[in-house]
């Protein structure tokens, strides 16, 4: 399927999603975002796909299409299609990777807070411009930004609109590794492929307990849900494997059952 500047490339586990717009900087026109969403259909009934990488050749994105909004009304900037395709690759069973180099703006960095983890590289430049353009993330920024760096430091950076460096974001803790440019991408490639060969199973269902977890007031009811989840590895013909292999001193082969 002709997609519009994104592309999908898939390697043992590991899924490579690429927005391949280098003239405007990865900007997200709709199309964009249209081609990424065609691309989620796909990696959504994948049973092979363990692991999502996304990557901006250069520059992650430079946040959403300016030409596309510029003449929006409030109608039609309702019916953009950031949020409803961000969210789902926030949604995915499986663990998402950001590897952010050049510009991670606006709707690119929210693109990269839909991810799980997020590596950057040592020159990569990213915040939210938006408040310069007269509006406010409209991606989930105001929701995941607050989520992961407190609602002061997300505050900073959405009032004030400015661009930090990624050793900023570290500090932050908007990002999770910063690599040197050189390496970067191969570094969130290697951690891909790290992931991909861990019991699938159970990094899915480490993902889902820590966000079911989250959205939990009360913390005892939290561990009680982990408990059950936790418990429930135990049916698996992996945990056997893993265990086995410990004991025998040689590398676990996980099956996914
Ligand atoms: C829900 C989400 C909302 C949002 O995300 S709102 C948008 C948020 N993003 C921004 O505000 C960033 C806009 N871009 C910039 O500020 C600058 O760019 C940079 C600082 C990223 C880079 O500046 P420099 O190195 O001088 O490059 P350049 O000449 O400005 O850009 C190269 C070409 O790329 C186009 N471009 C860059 N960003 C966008 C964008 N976000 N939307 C549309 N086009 C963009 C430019 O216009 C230009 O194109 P040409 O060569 O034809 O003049």
């Amino acid at each position: 399927m002709e997609r519009q500047e994104v592309s999908l490339k898939k390697e043992g586990g590991v899924v490579l999603l690429r927005v391949e717009r280098p003239k405007r900087l990865n900007a997200l026109s709709q199309a964009v975002v249209s081609g990424i969403r065609e691309a989620l259909d796909e990696i959504e009934v994948d049973p092979e796909i363990r692991v999502l990488l996304i990557h901006g050749e250069n520059n992650f994105a430079a946040g959403a299409d300016i030409q596309d909004m510029v003449k929006c009304d409030e109608q039609e900037a309702e019916e953009f299609v950031f949020s409803p395709v961000f969210d789902r690759i926030a949604a995915l069973p499986v663990p998402t990777i950001a590897a952010i180099e050049g510009y991670a703006l606006g709707g690119g960095l929210e693109l990269a807070l839909a991810c799980d983890i997020r590596f950057a590289a040592e020159t990569a430049k990213m915040g939210f411009p938006e408040i310069n353009l007269g509006i406010m993330p409209g991606a989930g920024g105001t929701v995941r930004a607050p989520k992961l760096i407190g609602a002061s430091a997300a505050m900073e950076l959405i009032f004030s609109g400015e661009t930090i460096g990624a050793r900023r974001a570290l500090e932050l803790g908007l990002i999770n590794r910063l690599e040197p440019e050189e390496t970067l991408f191969e570094a969130a490639w290697k951690f891909a492929v790290h992931l991909s060969r861990k019991a699938p199973i159970a990094l899915r269902i480490a993902k889902n307990t820590i966000r079911e977890g989250i959205a939990m007031d009360s913390e005892s009811a939290a561990v009680h849900n982990e408990s059950k989840r936790w418990a429930s590895l135990f049916n698996t013909e992996d945990q056997k494997e893993g265990m086995r292999a410990f004991l025998e001193k040689r590398t676990p082969i996980y099956k996914g059952k």
